[in-house]
């Protein structure tokens, strides 16, 4: 579209205010009904009147426009900037309740210029019109605006844009947007049924179209996980985008706090618990063998009261990172099951398999070598018990761990630093 004429046409607008003398921004800023506002509202309508912008084709002409007005200024100050950025607010904002109005008043065929000018050109008249535009234009998030029978996307904003990198142009409707926002079919047809669910819901809820996540693909490739809500508005709807993103991430990490132990960095008792239940369950569905490994440090008590609590919290942490790196494959688990104990759950591992993760666990915390003078062998040492279902067990999860607590306090009688076998036998 050629733009020449309204682009002179405002520039020089523009370039004369701004060369006057008691020109200040900040007056007309603080001043809804300056001058240079309603002179700019008149350039619009002027503009409009003689036809020299096609609002009516064009979705949304206005960046565009300025975009041009912005190249062919030479804006050699702030001042000239922010004025520029005022005009182009003030006509998005006044271009957009003409839309609006539009609408509204769509039964009445073409508008007569006489209702232009009584009630497009004083917009200020038109607060909730211009209240919405103003939302439209200037809310930080990403907005469209659709049309609910023919799926055309009729107008996006500014944010839109920039977060997404598609204008109205590259999505004019939401066959468009469905493509270029979700290429991977599976997810589009998943998100087209739950965007079908949310609108159905809307209709029985106050037009309210609920929000639910959606992961979004830009047009430079990257994907963003949105919250996606909106509202019902007669034959339209408009969405609302929120960048979900930083949400999940802080609720993963409030997540991982509830589930970490703060002292030794690996998961706490009640992921423990948890995690019992899912491995538990699984293996009884497959019919597989779990272990568990019971471990307790031992003379822990000795150990405090010899070289202090800050040195047994360190010695704590040591311990518990030794043996979460010694137990490697991703589906075993690492936990601390209370004060000095820890625990290790082992996913289709037999008896011979959880005793042969003990032995390594057992030489691991032999080569930190903590200094432990209370100790028989002069050097920190564990107790291990160890349980094990499989396909014959008939035990239910808390007499699995009562026999691993069982071998562990039999290793404690045999003298400690030993690891034992749930149902007597020893090693
Ligand atoms: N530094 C420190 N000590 C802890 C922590 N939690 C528990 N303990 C100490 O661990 C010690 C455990 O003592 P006991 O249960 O008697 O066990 P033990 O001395 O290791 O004796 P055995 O297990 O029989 O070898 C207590 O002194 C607790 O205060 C902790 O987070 N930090």
């Amino acid at each position: 579209m050629n733009y020449a004429y309204q682009v002179s046409k405002i520039e020089s607008f523009v370039v004369h205010y701004i060369a006057k003398p008691d020109f200040q921004i900040s007056d007309v800023l603080a001043n809804p009904k300056h001058e240079f506002k309603q002179s700019a509202y008149h350039l619009f309508y002027e503009l409009i009147k003689l036809k020299k912008v096609h609002v009516y084709q064009e979705p949304n002409p206005v960046n565009e426009l300025f975009g041009l007005i912005r190249k062919s200024l030479y804006l050699s100050d702030q001042t000239q900037s922010l004025v520029l950025q005022t005009v182009e607010g003030w006509w998005l904002e006044w271009y957009f309740a003409l839309i609006m109005e539009q609408k509204i008043n769509s039964d009445k065929g073409d508008m007569p210029s006489s209702y232009l000018s009584q009630n497009i050109l004083n917009p200020m008249r038109k607060h909730e019109l211009s209240h919405y535009a103003k939302l439209f234009t200037k809310l930080p998030m990403p907005i469209c605006n659709v049309c609910a029978n023919t799926g055309d996307i009729l107008k996006v904003n500014q944010r839109f844009v920039d977060v997404f990198g598609y204008s109205v142009k590259e999505v004019p409707n939401l066959k468009a947007w469905w493509k270029k926002a979700y290429p991977d079919p599976q997810y589009r047809e998943f998100v087209k049924k739950l965007w079908q669910e949310s609108l159905d819901v809307a209709q029985e809820n106050n037009n309210d179209i609920p929000a639910n996540n959606y992961k979004v693909s830009c047009s430079d490739g990257s994907q963003i996980l949105m919250e996606v809500s909106g509202i019902n508005i007669g034959e339209e709807f408009i969405a609302v985008f929120n960048d979900a993103t930083e949400r999940m991430e802080a609720e993963d990490i409030l997540r991982d706090m509830a589930f970490l132990d703060s002292l030794t960095r690996i998961a706490n008792r009640r992921r423990f618990d948890e995690k019992l239940v899912q491995e538990f369950d699984c293996a009884r569905d497959r019919n597989g063998a779990l272990s568990i490994i019971l471990i307790d440090i031992d003379y822990f008590k000795q150990f405090n009261d010899r070289y202090g609590h800050m040195a047994g919290d360190t010695c704590l942490y040591d311990v518990a990172q030794e043996i979460a790196s010694t137990v490697s494959r991703p589906e075993d688990f690492v936990a601390r099951y209370g004060g000095e104990e820890f625990v290790v759950l082992l996913p289709q591992t037999d008896r011979q398999g959880a005793l042969f993760i003990a032995e390594q666990i057992e030489k691991a915390i032999e080569s930190l070598a903590i200094v432990h003078e209370d100790s028989y062998s002069g050097l920190l040492s564990l107790s291990m018990g160890i349980n094990t279902i499989d396909d014959n067990d008939t035990e239910d999860r808390f007499s699995f761990v009562k026999g691993a607590d069982n071998a562990l306090y039999y290793a404690k009688r045999q003298g400690r630093n030993c690891i034992a076998l749930a149902k007597s036998e020893t090693s």
